[in-house]
C-alpha cells in the first residue's frame, strides 16, 4: 500500500485523498509551476485559437506518471473557455462508445482521452477521421440492410495523455499537431509546488523542510504532494502541527524514502540487478519477476527516474546498473571482465 501512493498510483487513493488531490490541482496556466517551454507554447496556441475562433489543434501530452498531464488538460480547457469530456483508452470498447462522446461535443470543446496508448485498434481507426475532418461514419442496421452514414462533428480539440508514447501507432501520433513531453521537475520547482499546496492545506511548512521533501520526491509533483500529506500527519501527531525539517526527516524515514529520494521499490530494483544478475545487463521481464513487480510498472514508473538520475542504463542487451547505484547501496563493484569501474 505504501508503495502505491509513493509510486503515484492514483487508483489506490481513498475518496478523501482524491478530494485533497483535486483541491491541490492548479486550474490555470498561472497556477501551474514548471514545464516552462511547454506552457509558453500552449499559451500561444490557446490565444491564437481563441482569436481566430477555431478549435485548437489536437494535443498529445506524454511523460511519466504524476507530472501534470491530466492537470494540464483541464487547464487547457479552462483557458480555452471550453467544456471538457473525459474518458480513457481502455474504457472505449467499441466505436459506438466513441461516437456517443464525439457527437455530444459542443463547438471547440476538449475531449480528453487518458491512457490513449490503450485504445482498441478499431476505435482508434474511427478516431482518425474525427480528428482530421471532424467527421465520423456511423453504421446503421446490420446484415443485408447495413449502410453507413456520415455525420459531421463540431470542431473539437482532442487531448491525448500517455505514459507510453512509444506504444502509439504512427498514424495516431501523426494526427496530433501539438506534441509535448513533460519532464521531471527539479527540487526548486517542487519546493514552490509544495509551498503552494501547504498553503491550500493550511499547514505551516518551513522552508528547509519544503526543500527536503522536494528533493526526495522523485521529481514528481504527485509524489511531493503525497509526501506533504503524510508529513502533515506526522507533524500533527508527533509535533505541534508545523512541518519542520526534523519532522520531514522522520516522516520520510518512516515512508522508506531514502536520502536520495529513492523509495523501497527503486532500491529493490537496483539491489536485485546487482545481487542476482551481477549488475546486468539483464532483461526487463527477468528483473520484474525477481522483484515481484509488473514489467510495465517498472518500465513506466521506476526506470525512467532511475535512468534520468544515472543509477541505471538501458543497453541493447538489457538493463545495467551504473557505478552510482553501487555507491548508493554501499556495495563494492565487482571485477567485470577484469576491469573495475
Ligand atoms: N506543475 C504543477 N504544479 C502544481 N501541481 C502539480 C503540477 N503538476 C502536477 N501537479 C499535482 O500533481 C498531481 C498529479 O498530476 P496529474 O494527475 O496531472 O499527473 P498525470 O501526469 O496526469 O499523471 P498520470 O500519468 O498518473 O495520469 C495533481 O493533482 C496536481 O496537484
Ligand atoms: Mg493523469
Amino acid at each position: 500500500m505504501r508503495q502505491d501512493y509513493l509510486s503515484g498510483d492514483k487508483e489506490n487513493l481513498s475518496n478523501t485523498e482524491k478530494d485533497v488531490e483535486r483541491a491541490l490541482r492548479p486550474l490555470s496556466f498561472d497556477d501551474f509551476t514548471g514545464q516552462e517551454k511547454i506552457l509558453e507554447n500552449l499559451k500561444i496556441y490557446v490565444q491564437a485559437a481563441r482569436q481566430r475562433g477555431d478549435a485548437m489543434d489536437h494535443v498529445l501530452l506524454h511523460g511519466p506518471p504524476g507530472l501534470g498531464k491530466t492537470t494540464l488538460s483541464h487547464i487547457i480547457a479552462n483557458e480555452l473557455a471550453a467544456g471538457i469530456k473525459i474518458t480513457s483508452g481502455p474504457v472505449l470498447d467499441k466505436p459506438s462508445d466513441l461516437a456517443g462522446l464525439l457527437t455530444n461535443l459542443q463547438e471547440h470543446d476538449v475531449l480528453f482521452i487518458d491512457e490513449i496508448h490503450r485504445l482498441n485498434p478499431i476505435v482508434e481507426e474511427y478516431l482518425y477521421s474525427a480528428m482530421e475532418d471532424y467527421k465520423i461514419d456511423i453504421m446503421l442496421d446490420s446484415g443485408p440492410n447495413a449502410r453507413s452514414i456520415q455525420i459531421g462533428l463540431n470542431p473539437f480539440t482532442l487531448i491525448g495523455a500517455t505514459t507510453r508514447a512509444g506504444m502509439l501507432t504512427s498514424p495516431l501520433r501523426a494526427r496530433f499537431g501539438i506534441n509535448a513531453r513533460l519532464e521531471y521537475y527539479d527540487a526548486q520547482l517542487l519546493k514552490s509546488i509544495l509551498k503552494r499546496s501547504a498553503e491550500i492545506l493550511g499547514t505551516p511548512l518551513e522552508d528547509d523542510a519544503a526543500f527536503e521533501i522536494a528533493r526526495r520526491s522523485r521529481g514528481t509533483p504527485r509524489i511531493a504532494n503525497n509526501l506533504l500529506r503524510r508529513t502533515r500527519d506526522f507533524a500533527q501527531v508527533k509535533g505541534n502541527g508545523r512541518i519542520t525539517v526534523a519532522i520531514a526527516e522522520m516522516a520520510l524515514l518512516a515512508l522508506d524514502v531514502d536520502q536520495n529520494g529513492l523509495d523501497e521499490m527503486d532500491n529493490r530494483i537496483l539491489s536485485t540487478i546487482i545481487e542476482k544478475f551481477k549488475g546486468g545487463p539483464v532483461g526487463l521481464s527477468t528483473i520484474a519477476t525477481a522483484c515481484g513487480e509488473e514489467a510495465e510498472t517498472i518500465e513506466e514508473v521506476y526506470e525512467p527516474f532511475l535512468i534520468q538520475e544515472g543509477y541505471m542504463k538501458r543497453t541493447s542487451r538489457g538493463r545495467e546498473v551504473t557505478e552510482k547505484a553501487y555507491r548508493h547501496l554501499g556495495i563494492l563493484p565487482r571485477h567485470r571482465s577484469g576491469e573495475l569501474f
